[in-house]
């Protein structure tokens, strides 16, 4: 039989503004550190994913984001957690490496890829600078 496990949902944002958006060096864990993301984290119980990834950005950036639409697809990063990605156009708030990273970055679209992104958060910077090289 097999075991069916609900899985925990780490929402990331494409945090956007004038047609750039945000990549963030993380500081842990140390598998990680070094490697770029698109900041955000954990659902926690009862809360949305546009709830959590407003917390997560306010708290790690001190940034007010709208969480808007989620990215197409999802990443599995263990047995337990899957990744997924929202646009997140910029409200408020110059972004700050606060918590969980030390730098940052804003990136024009033909700038994506000159950071060392995770592997699992390439399909998402991929749909990130198509969709903003629709819109610029
Ligand atoms: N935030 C974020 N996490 C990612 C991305 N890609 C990726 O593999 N991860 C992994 C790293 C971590 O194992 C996990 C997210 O954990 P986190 O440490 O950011 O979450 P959190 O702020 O809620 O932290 P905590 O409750 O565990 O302290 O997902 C990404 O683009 N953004």
């Amino acid at each position: 039989m097999s075991e069916c496990v609900a899985k925990r949902v780490v929402v990331a944002g494409a945090v956007i503004d004038g047609g750039r958006f945000l990549a963030a060096r993380r500081t842990a864990p140390p598998e990680f550190a070094g490697r770029w993301e698109l900041p955000g984290g954990k659902v926690e119980p009862g809360e949305s994913a546009q709830e959590a990834l407003v917390r997560e950005l306010r708290e790690e950036l001190g940034v007010e984001v709208e969480a808007l639409g989620r990215l197409p697809g999802e990443w599995e990063l263990k047995s337990d957690l899957v990744l997924h990605a929202w646009w997140a156009p910029l409200l408020k708030g110059e972004p700050q490496p606060l918590q969980d990273h030390d730098e940052l970055r804003w990136l024009a679209p033909e700038q994506a890829f000159d950071v060392d992104w995770l592997e699992q958060d390439l399909p998402f910077v991929e749909e990130v600078v198509r969709r903003l090289d629709r819109t610029t």
